[in-house]
């Protein structure tokens, strides 16, 4: 299955969470057991390249590709969580959202000094949760291999928001799509 025939699986639900918004519905996608597999299968093509120990990801749609591609490419798995969620020791990020800030936690030991790190994602938009997982990387004394997500929004810039790190998407949309 190649990516034209994945992107036929992502469901586009106009006016979601607001009016506006064109939301890219993951889970017809991931429901269907050809199209999930090949759709992880391209991400681990895609970055068989970089150079990481580990894959990060947010919860909790960055879950299901993170946990995905670790399994595949046989790398450990750490996982951001918001605030609370982690029972040690954290390091934290915060990120801007439309109303206010938030904020990814990883255990303080996840990353130790030079570790390479890939951060995945399901969707790319503004960049604002990526950069977030980036900084964690940093802030832990580790280093970033690149980003990695299946769909983009590439109206929305959040390549520029991620420069200068190595950005690797699968699915490219552009505004009205
Ligand atoms: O590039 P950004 O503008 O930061 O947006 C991208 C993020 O938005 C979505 O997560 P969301 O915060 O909706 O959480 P969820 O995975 O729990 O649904 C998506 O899974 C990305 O993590
Ligand atoms: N348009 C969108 N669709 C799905 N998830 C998103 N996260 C941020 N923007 C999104």
């Amino acid at each position: 299955m190649n990516a034209a025939e994945i992107r036929s699986y992502i469901r586009e639900v106009p006016d979601f969470p607001r009016p506006g918004v064109s939301f890219k519905d993951i889970t017809p996608l991931i429901e269907d057991g050809s199209a999930f597999h090949a759709a992880v299968d391209l991400l681990a093509r895609a970055t068989d390249d970089l150079d990481y120990e580990r894959i990060l990801s947010a919860e909790a749609r960055g879950f299901v590709f993170g946990t995905a591609l670790a399994y595949r490419s046989r790398k450990g798995l750490i996982l951001a969580r918001k605030p609370n969620k982690l029972p040690r020791e954290t390091v934290a990020a915060t990120y801007q959202l439309e109303y206010g800030e938030d904020a990814l936690h990883i255990h303080a030991d996840s990353v130790t000094p030079g570790t390479r790190v890939l951060v995945v994602d399901d969707l790319l938009a503004t960049g604002g949760t990526a950069r977030a997982m980036c900084q964690l990387v940093e802030n832990a004394g580790g280093k970033v291999a690149g980003v990695a997500v299946l769909i983009e929004l590439a109206f929305l810039n959040g390549r520029k928001t991620l420069e200068p790190y190595h950005v690797v998407s699968i699915l490219s949309y552009d505004a009205g799509e």
